[in-house]
């Protein structure tokens, strides 16, 4: 009945439209007779449109059979997954290419003048794009807040790894990961679809192992599929609503209690600053230093000097050029402030006007998270990112309705995530060291204070070096841009991250020869893990049979995509996070650890909390919010990649069970 053969062959054909489909019809005509089924809207060998269980998105799919008992169609995807499909999931071409037009001539009328109406063009669309048409559900139009609940019948099934050229994946090696999986069950949540009720039965294709991944050609994306407008989230992230009311108060509040902390002659924690008078937050000279450093940064970015690079395709097919000439930013930055050092400016302002330079960031982050939010307004369900429009205002005014703000070419979210707030922290940090030197009277900075600088300049030149790679990150690419990632960028990131150098001013942390070499490996350590896995993900995702590549196995999924399942994505799920936490131990280390001391008491004797060097603890913040950063941003993201992967995903999840340290976490 699975016809096998059959499928062979009308998998590499492309839709033909309705006469085609009609033919088909009734050359299967006999096939129903015989299969005496009542009557069914698709018959065995059509080629329609079927629904990724837990998504809005629909795939190009064979009909295989029907089931009367239960009113399923088992369909095959392209990838060689089979799936159990109700009716309701299931498109037929024509309608669902006419729907699309339709949808897209009310809702994009330029859209509209680019495209031909005509049945051939339509046609040959459709055939030509090998990898997804996204769409939302019917449901889901008319009733954006429905939850999403898909009847879908699936099977786990083995997935074989392809190595990067898509052969399979040694038999061996398969068993083995198979024995794996028994013995490292994945945590129910993690397998089991949150939003989705799925009962399981999907399978592939025993000759599967030839199954070349579809990764979308360069030709087809450029073809610029119908969007699907981003419907409303059934989940909210950070709280839900009463998250983002809390957030939206307390990160702003936090910042300026610790800048307030800080600066204090003991900045213990049982030890709180005094409230200042508003006035003292407000520096016009402050003020307008990070407006200059703002547009300096802009014109640098818009200046038409190296790479215009490409981003990931978006909903729509289309790629976003970004340039990428952040090195370039920050070598004439670097040039700028050692011409100022030279000329006598005193970056000892920065330590002595914080407080103020980081209300006026946070002033500006609110201004331009209230310009994001206002021209949201005014744009079309497509350009919404995804979890970013569930229609209560401040929820969406936190998290980001625009998925990718621009000004004309200048891209407001990619500017913001590595320019001002980025390069602006290398400046505090050098502004720190001089102040270091200054008060401490010495005639260059402390090592402890030279690691902290190096180790954040390194990072933050990486960043910049292979500033494409933020192109494949979940910000860059899902995340709307709001108020969170505004003030992350302008003011969490700067006025936080130097936390350390800010301590150091006033808190010298001797280091022996031996404790600066034991520091040097742990972050040389990081960094490795953090730049390999970094760039295995970028390479792979920029071309996945890169020869670079050609020894990392993956598999494949539904959505034409792959997932690496060995190197360092077979390690640990989010192996960059493990190399960027090594590197954050690393930062904190300069500062000292026996400082940490007190907390271990402080559990033994409550009344030492009250005696203990809490100030100590302020050099490790970035590494506590950090590890709470990275645990909630895995969780999002599996999330993320179980919606858009499905059962792929799972079997990722059974080969690579932990997610950031191995066997710990
Ligand atoms: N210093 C900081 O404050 C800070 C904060 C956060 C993050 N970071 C760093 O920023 C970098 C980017 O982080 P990110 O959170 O955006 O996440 P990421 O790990 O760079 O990207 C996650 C995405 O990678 C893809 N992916 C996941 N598993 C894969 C696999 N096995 N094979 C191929 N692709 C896979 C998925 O996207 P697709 O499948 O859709 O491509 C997934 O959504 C990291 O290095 C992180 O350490 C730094
Ligand atoms: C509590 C909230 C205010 C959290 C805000 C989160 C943001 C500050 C981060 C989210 C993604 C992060 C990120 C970098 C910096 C911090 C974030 C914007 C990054 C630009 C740092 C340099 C790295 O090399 C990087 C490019 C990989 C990295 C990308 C993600």
């Amino acid at each position: 009945m699975r016809a096998r053969d059959n499928l062979k062959c009308t998998r590499k054909q492309p839709i033909r439209g309705l006469r085609a489909q009609r033919a088909r019809a009734s050359a299967t005509s006999s096939f129903i007779t015989s299969m005496r089924m009542p009557t069914v809207k698709f018959q065995h060998g059509d080629t329609v449109m079927g629904r990724w269980p837990g998504s809005s998105l629909y795939y190009e799919v064979k009909v295989l059979n029907f089931d009367s008992k239960s009113q399923l169609y088992t369909v095959i995807y392209k990838d060689g997954t089979e799936l159990e499909l109700k009716e309701q999931d299931i498109m037929n071409a024509v309608s669902f290419q006419g729907r699309l037009r339709s949808r897209s001539r009310s809702r994009s009328p330029g859209r509209r003048r680019s495209r031909s109406r005509s049945p051939a063009r339509t046609t040959r669309r459709s055939s030509s794009r090998t990898s997804t048409v996204t769409t939302e559900s019917a449901t889901t139009r008319r009733e954006p807040r429905i939850k999403e609940v898909l009847e879908v019948r699936l099977t786990p099934m083995k997935t074989i790894p392809t190595d990067n050229n898509n052969k399979p994946e040694h038999r061996e090696e398969t068993s083995a990961a198979a024995n794996k999986v028994s013995q490292t069950p994945v945590s129910k949540s993690e397998v089991e679809p949150e939003k989705v009720q799925n009962r399981y039965n999907l399978r592939r294709r025993k000759d599967d192992s030839d199954v070349k991944p579809a990764e979308p050609k360069e030709a087809e994306v450029e073809e610029a599929p119908p969007v699907a407008p981003a419907p409303a989230p059934t989940t909210l992230d950070f709280g839900g609503k009463i998250g983002a009311y809390f957030w939206l108060l307390f990160l702003p509040a936090w910042v300026l209690y610790v800048l307030l902390q800080v600066n204090q002659a003991d900045p213990s924690l049982t030890n709180p600053p005094a409230l200042p008078a508003l006035d003292s937050f407000w520096d016009a000279q402050a003020f307008g230093i990070v407006v200059l450093w703002m547009w300096f940064q802009a014109v640098l970015y818009i200046l038409p000097v190296g790479k215009l690079s490409e981003g990931m395709p978006l909903r729509s097919g289309e790629r976003l050029k970004y340039r990428t000439n952040g090195f370039f930013a920050v070598t004439v930055s670097a040039a700028a402030v050692a011409a100022g050092v030279h000329q006598g400016v005193d970056f000892t302002y920065i330590h002595s006007h914080f407080l103020q330079l980081a209300a006026a960031a946070l002033l500006i982050s609110l201004l331009l998270s209230l310009y994001l939010f206002v021209r949201s307004c005014s744009l079309s369900p497509e350009q919404l990112a995804l979890g970013g429009n569930s229609g209560n205002i401040l929820y969406d005014f936190f998290k980001g309705r625009e998925l990718n703000p621009r000004i004309k070419s200048f891209d407001l979210k990619f500017f913001c995530e590595m320019r001002p707030g980025l390069i602006g922290w290398c400046v505090i940090n050098l502004g720190m060291a001089l102040t270091e030197m200054k008060l401490q009277r010495l005639q260059a900075p402390s090592p402890a204070m030279l690691l902290v600088n190096a180790f954040q300049l390194l990072y933050v030149v990486d960043g910049l070096w292979n500033e494409e790679a933020i192109l494949t990150t979940m910000d860059l690419m899902h995340d709307g841009f709001g108020f969170m990632l505004a003030f992350g960028d302008l003011v969490w990131v700067p006025f936080t991250y130097s936390l350390q150098a800010y301590y150091l001013v006033v808190h010298p942390n001797a280091l022996s020869p031996v404790a600066v070499a034991l520091i040097v490996t742990v972050k040389l350590l990081g960094f490795y893990i953090f730049r390999k896995s970094n760039f295995e993900k970028n390479a792979f995702r920029r071309n996945p049979a890169d020869p670079r590549l050609s020894h990392l196995k993956s598999i494949p999924t539904a959505t034409g995509k792959s997932l690496l399942v060995s190197g360092w994505w077979g390690v640990v799920r989010h192996p960059n996070y493990l190399g960027d936490l090594i590197m954050a131990l690393a930062w904190s280390l300069p500062c000292g650890f026996s400082h940490l001391l007190p907390w271990y008491y402080m559990l033994l004797y409550y009344d030492i909390i009250l005696s203990s060097g809490f100030s100590h603890l302020l050099p490790w913040y970035y590494m506590i919010y950090f590890i709470i950063l990275l645990v909630h941003r895995d969780s999002r993201d599996m999330s993320e990649c179980r919606r858009k992967y499905g059962s792929a995903w799972d079997q990722y999840c059974r080969t690579v069970p932990y997610r950031i340290i191995p066997r710990v976490y």
